[in-house]
């Protein structure tokens, strides 16, 4: 019968809530997976029609079926409302749920089982009766340089006065900003295949572009890295965005037969990293999405310390803040977030959000 292939004992230990965006949850147990005759015989995965959205079903799907040889698994692409409007700036719609609001429709009413997601893309208030059913092994978070084809620089510390950095993220530019002043920032939309596109055209008006390491590296375009972007960069810092480089599955909440199928590619660092990162997002967003920069690092087992930015909507002021404590289990990741957000606030990062909730009002569509 089905021997789902349990690389580690963490499932019928690791104090792991299934149902992570419910933080009042008691922790609940993974038992280790028996086939069961009454058990699913197809489960449905939605995904974003994005090529790399697929690569990333693929991914989730290719494992899963062969920890559970007996289930059928299907891959579901479709478009959404995110997919759709490339014209209107990221900022201005407010909320992240665009991306997720027909995908979590069909989970809802049974069409679909269970939805990948970039963890990054997901609102930190999921609509009511979904769930984070398992966050993954994280890909390398940090942001990374690709320099147009042809350039001979690398770094952003090379790019001589003026030339355009392409991101639409404000967390980006004004990190990047900040160390490199003299550099112009441009706007660069769609999918990471048209980015490069729009980078390498002749005509391009881009020297490079700042995206997430895992994206290139899940499409095996890592030999277009020119620069990894960390804290401890020459010439300046850079933090990640919250959730980054991280899968994450959604379910329905309370469905456990899926939630335990999930148990075997949950990874513990990453739900805790992950779940801290989001509480501290939480706590600071207050209905809108903020620019906020992390970076986890794991001490020693169960020691985590992350760093923290917050910036501004125009890239001028910021406020940071760092924290290192034991974090064991998903409440203490919560516990963590938040005393993190308050330190941030306490440094400044208050005045930043009032301005930003002041100006843009949040969008919920469901
Ligand atoms: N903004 C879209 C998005 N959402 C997640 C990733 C990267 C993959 C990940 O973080 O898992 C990207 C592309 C990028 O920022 O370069």
């Amino acid at each position: 019968m089905a021997t789902h292939e349990q690389k580690e004992s963490t499932s019928s230990r690791t104090p792991l809530d299934p149902t992570l965006n419910v933080s009042e949850k008691s922790p609940a147990i993974h038992l280790p997976h028996k086939s069961n005759a009454s058990g699913p015989r197809k489960i449905n995965i939605g995904t974003r029609k994005s090529a790399l959205a697929v690569v990333q079903a693929e991914l989730v799907c290719n494992h899963l079926t062969k920890n559970y040889p007996d289930i059928e698994f299907e891959i579901h692409a479709m478009s959404t409302m995110g997919d759709k409007n490339q014209t209107t700036a990221l900022s201005e719609f407010g909320a992240k749920s665009l991306w997720t609001y027909e995908l979590e429709s069909q989970l809802l009413d049974g069409r679909l089982d269970m939805v990948v997601h970039c963890l990054k893309d997901m609102p930190t208030q999921l609509p009511e009766k979904c769930a984070i059913g398992c966050i993954m092994e994280r890909e390398d978070p940090r942001d990374v340089v690709v320099m147009k084809k042809g350039l001979e620089y690398k770094s952003l510390a090379e790019l001589p006065p003026g030339s355009v950095v392409g991101t639409s993220s404000v967390r980006r530019s004004a990190q990047v900003k900040s160390k490199y002043p003299e550099l112009k920032f441009k706007d660069v939309r769609g999918n990471i295949g048209t980015r490069l596109a729009k980078l390498d055209a002749e005509d391009s008006e881009y020297s490079c572009l700042v995206l997430a390491a895992a994206g290139i590296l899940r499409m095996d375009w890592g030999s277009r890295i020119t620069q990894y972007l960390d804290s401890k960069t020459e010439g300046g810092g850079m933090l990640y965005a919250v959730g980054q480089g991280a899968l994450a599955i959604e379910v329905r909440e309370g469905d456990d037969k899926i939630t335990e199928v999930l148990s075997t590619l949950s990874n513990e660092e990453s739900t805790l990293a992950g779940t801290a990162e989001r509480s501290l997002m939480r706590r600071l967003e207050g209905g809108c999405s903020v620019p906020i920069g992390v970076e986890a690092t794991w001490i020693e087992k169960g020691k985590l310390l992350i760093k923290s930015i917050v910036v501004s909507l125009d890239g001028v002021e910021s406020a940071e803040a760092e924290r290192l404590d034991e974090v064991l289990t998903v409440k203490d990741a919560e516990e963590f977030g938040k005393t993190l957000a308050q330190d941030l606030v306490e440094n400044g990062a208050g005045t930043i959000l009032d301005k930003i909730n002041a100006t843009r009002p949040a969008i919920k569509p469901w």
